[in-house]
């Protein structure tokens, strides 16, 4: 069976699906670390790729950018294709004066003012929560990598263009070091389908250090230390 946004039959897709929000990062991704990758989706250009790990089926898929985007593809996945686990490996934007470029964090929560999660399923909470199992495991397999990983709450934001500082002032109010734009419609749609998800991202350009920032075909290619993390975790 497929869907309006996704062309692949179930048995194409692994339970484990690693997650950016760039169809060319989940591209880059499946070529450089997979073995024998198999593109399963190519609708909207949102790649899907399915392939093995040091033996163990992954797929890679592209999510697209922003919790609409994300919600739909992250639904799917799980009430669709039998998806266990989806774990997004993403960019973000450091609020915080201890985070610097190309940083790997840990999100421990996400923090929104999105009305995602009340429209999709009349959830006041401001506050989506991934897996502690999941999270359990990245910190595990970080310090066995020696990768160093920092446990953060994050903003996922429906806006990436502000007008202002407030919406950026409100989120350090309420504990967040760092933006990106998917995690909290993420966690949601694993929480209300009884799944599994967590989210890393690389630290991608920052409000407080204003010359740090890495280049698209950086953020496209060239996350090296979160990608193995992922990897060598979802094997675990
Ligand atoms: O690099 P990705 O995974 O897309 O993540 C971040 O980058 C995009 C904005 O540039 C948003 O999707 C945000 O969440
Ligand atoms: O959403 C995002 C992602 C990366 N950097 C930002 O400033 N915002």
């Amino acid at each position: 069976m497929s869907t309006p946004h996704n062309s692949a039959h179930p048995d194409q897709i692994a339970p484990i699906v690693l997650m950016p929000g760039d169809p060319l990062r989940a591209k880059a991704i499946a070529e450089k670390y997979l073995k024998d990758p198999i593109c399963f989706n190519s609708v909207r250009n949102m790649l899907g790729y399915t392939g093995t790990y040091k033996g163990q089926k992954i797929s890679v898929m592209g999510s697209g950018m922003g919790m609409p985007s994300i919600g739909i593809y992250s639904y799917e996945l799980y009430r669709f294709y039998n998806v266990e686990t989806i774990l997004r490996v993403g960019s973000c934007g450091a609020y915080s004066p201890d985070l610097h470029l190309r940083d790997v964090v840990l999100v421990d929560s996400a923090w929104s003012e999105s009305t995602y999660a009340r429209s999709q399923s009349d959830d006041p909470r401001s506050i989506q929560l991934p897996d502690s199992g999941i999270n359990q495991i990245l910190v595990q397999t970080a310090q066995h990598l020696e990768i160093p990983l920092k446990p953060i709450r994050i903003h996922s934001s429906d806006v990436f263009y502000h007008e202002d500082d407030k919406a950026a002032d409100l989120a350090k109010q309420n504990g967040c070091a760092a933006v990106e734009m998917e995690s909290f419609a993420l966690f949601h749609n694993a929480d209300i389908l009884g799944k599994k998800a967590a989210c890393l991202c690389t630290v991608s350009d920052s409000f407080v250090y204003t010359d740090e920032e890495l280049t698209s075909q950086e953020r496209e290619q060239d996350m090296d230390a979160m990608i193995r993390l992922a990897l060598e975790s979802v094997i675990r």
